[in-house]
């Protein structure tokens, strides 16, 4: 699946983005399938709008967006929700899990939404166990702490089959060694999928063999 951006400029951004250089904004780029992309920028520049416009819940820009040359408005609801169950999954900066359900529910939720689950139910476990995060599995949303949130949002979002999987700032509340691990199951399970990544980060950093890098 290929992703291109045209011009893309947003709306509450526009004189903002106008005034500076980006390698993002206001340009013509394609994502290749399979790519590792980072995307590096300082707070505040527009990271979490950009993963928005990417999985197209947000629409406030000018340019175009297309997936596999057609624009994104051109796809039903129906045709959007198949891909986001298929096709592209996601990590929200602000993780999106349900405080009401255990740290397995949020996770078993999306395991069996699928018309065919991607994994079994153990992979789970096995999942948890790698981040370190198997004894919170039981405990609600709402008493994790936020790294273990993160941990918990990342494996759920491996839960399913994918082309590219939207980060952003996926590690934040992660210490280097919790980082590293989680990094490397996540370029695991892109590797098995052939699939592609767009993580955005404030900073510099060594976690994955970058394709490219792209400054917001
Ligand atoms: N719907 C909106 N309407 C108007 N302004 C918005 C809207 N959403 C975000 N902004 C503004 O756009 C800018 C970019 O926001 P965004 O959340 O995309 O930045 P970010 O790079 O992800 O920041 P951070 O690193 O702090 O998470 C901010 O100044 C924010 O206040």
């Amino acid at each position: 699946m290929q992703i291109q951006l045209s011009a893309v400029v947003p709306v509450p951004l526009r004189d903002k983005v106008l005034q500076q250089q980006s390698d993002i904004w206001n340009r013509d780029i394609t994502f290749s399938p399979a790519q590792f992309i980072k995307i590096k920028a300082p707070s505040g520049t527009g990271k979490t709008t950009l993963v928005h416009y990417l999985y197209n819940i947000r629409y406030d820009y000018t340019g175009t967006i297309r997936i596999n040359d057609k624009p994104w408005p051109s796809y039903s609801k129906d045709q959007l929700a198949v891909m986001r169950q298929q096709q592209i999954s996601v990590i929200f900066q602000d993780l999106r899990l349900f405080d009401q359900l255990s740290a397995l529910e949020n996770i078993e939720l999306k395991r069996v939404m699928q018309p065919e689950p991607y994994y079994p139910a153990e992979k789970i476990k096995e999942m948890a166990d790698r981040l370190g995060v198997s004894h919170v599995l039981n405990q609600s949303g709402a008493t994790l702490s936020y790294g273990e949130r993160q941990r918990i949002a990342i494996i759920r979002a491996l839960m399913q089959p994918f082309e590219w999987l939207m980060m952003d700032e996926p590690f934040s509340h992660l210490d280097e060694a919790n980082a590293t691990k989680a990094a490397r199951l996540i370029a695991e399970e892109c590797s098995a999928r052939k699939a592609g990544f767009v993580l955005t980060d404030l900073d510099h950093d060594q976690h994955f063999d970058y394709h490219v890098t792209y400054h917001l």
